[in-house]
């Protein structure tokens, strides 16, 4: 693909990383156009009281699925000192009447919201457009996007294509062990919203992230029992002394022939509901390009997780390093394409970007990692952020 100055660029999806993409781009003076396939702006913050028909939202094309995975109850676990873009904080000012902190969601919502009438940009996003299919022209002849909306299909062309489509939507869910003996409720927690559900049941949560952590003390309010697995327990296996009804397990080991939940350690419970808080995976069903693939979480070849070497620049992607500081991350890779398409940011060459992307899988290889954390910032984050935020893991680690 040809290194010009673009003209015009189409950016999918208008969540934090769309909304940022497009201030960027226009204040580098490109011809922006934001497609969000829903109704509104705001993509994850926009809290969707409705879930997926299928409880572990395998399939994220099937009918009813649904973008959003907050929970009713979702504040922050980061400071709104830490949420803000430049020009643009989220501290020192209210936007829907909840100054605290570690805000719920519908603040970051209504700050999204100002956000892109402020900046300008919601004048350039076009709601119930959905990006269906993207794919290259030929050298210097730009990009076919092609979408669907209230009118029906359409396609145009852009010089550029920023894809800005989140990545905490579909499920990543672990094959357990034995799991055709299962014969309780399953979810991942994609689909989780409030405890209720969970009344006088012996739950058990698999994964200790944040949204681990958060539903377990959630549902811990209600249910007889949680249990929650993780590789993290380590030797803090046990129950856990400031809760009446939650324990701490090592990973699920299997599910046994009478469907009890067997963990590493030797112990089993008899459980009502098995809750996935294992994250998500990434997925990009518009994208028709050669060369380019997610395998095992592992999407590449990107440069610096932003540009794959064969498109760039005139095919970028913006947000999907995970357990960072995500909307300053957002806003610096933004920035970056912005400026690299507008030529006052240079790339290396399309051979040294790819080597930089294989030396970088070198490294990872070497240091034990797998590929699924290739887009994790900062593998220490979880601990941290759980230390500081999270009465219920801190008891546990401490
Ligand atoms: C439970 C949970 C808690 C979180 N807590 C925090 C927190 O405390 N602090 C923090 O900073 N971050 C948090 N995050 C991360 C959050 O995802 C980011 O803050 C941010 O919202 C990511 O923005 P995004 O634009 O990359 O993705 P999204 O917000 O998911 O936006 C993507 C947009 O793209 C649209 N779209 C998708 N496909 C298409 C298509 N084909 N055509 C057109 N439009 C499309 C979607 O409709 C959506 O509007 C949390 C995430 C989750 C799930």
């Amino acid at each position: 693909m040809s290194r010009t100055r673009a003209r015009t660029a189409a950016v999918v999806g208008a969540g934090a990383a769309g909304l940022v993409a497009a201030r960027e781009l226009l204040r580098e003076g490109h011809a922006v156009t934001v497609f969000e396939r829903s109704g509104r702006v705001g993509g994850t913050w926009a809290y969707d009281a409705r879930s997926d028909p299928d409880p572990l939202g395998l399939d994220p094309a099937a009918p009813g699925a649904v973008h959003g995975s907050l929970y009713a109850s979702l504040r922050t676990n980061l400071p709104r000192e830490l949420m803000g873009f430049s020009g643009f904080a989220l501290q020192g000012r209210v936007f829907a009447g909840d100054p605290r902190t570690f805000p719920g969601h519908r603040e970051v919502l209504a700050f999204l919201d100002a956000f892109a009438e402020e900046s300008g940009v919601a004048g350039h996003v076009r709601l119930r457009a959905e990006v269906r299919r993207l794919r290259p022209l030929g050298p210097g002849e730009g990009w076919s996007v092609e979408w669907r909306g209230d009118a029906g299909d359409a396609e145009e062309v852009f010089d550029a294509v920023v894809v800005c489509n989140g990545h905490c939507t579909v499920p990543l869910v672990p094959k357990l062990r034995g799991i055709e003996n299962w014969r309780g409720n399953h979810m991942h927690s994609h689909n989780y919203r409030t405890p209720e559900p969970f009344q006088d049941q012996v739950v058990v949560v698999v994964g200790l992230g944040a949204s681990g952590v958060d539903i377990a003390r959630e549902i811990s309010k209600v249910a007889k029992e949680v249990h929650i697995a993780s590789r993290y327990t380590q030797d803090r296996v046990g129950k856990v002394d400031i809760y009446q009804n939650v324990w701490l397990r090592s990973e699920v080991d299997c599910i046994q022939d009478d469907g009890k939940v067997c963990f590493m350690e030797g112990s089993a419970v008899t459980a009502d509901t098995i809750l996935y808080c294992t994250g998500y995976r990434y997925h990009f069903p518009f994208l028709d390009v050669d060369d380019f693939t997610v395998d095992d979480n592992r999407v590449g070849p990107l440069y610096n997780h932003v540009f794959p070497p064969k498109y760039a620049p005139s095919l970028s992607f913006v947000g999907l390093p995970s357990k960072s500081i995500v909307l300053q991350t957002i806003e610096m890779e933004a920035r970056w394409v912005a400026r690299v398409l507008s030529g006052r940011a240079e790339l290396p060459s399309e051979a040294d970007m790819a080597a930089a992307v294989q030396e970088h899988n070198r490294r990872m290889e070497a240091a034990g990692k797998p590929k699924r954390h290739t887009h994790v910032l900062m593998p220490g984050w979880v601990r941290t952020c759980v230390h500081t935020c999270m009465p219920l893991v801190d008891a546990f680690l401490r």
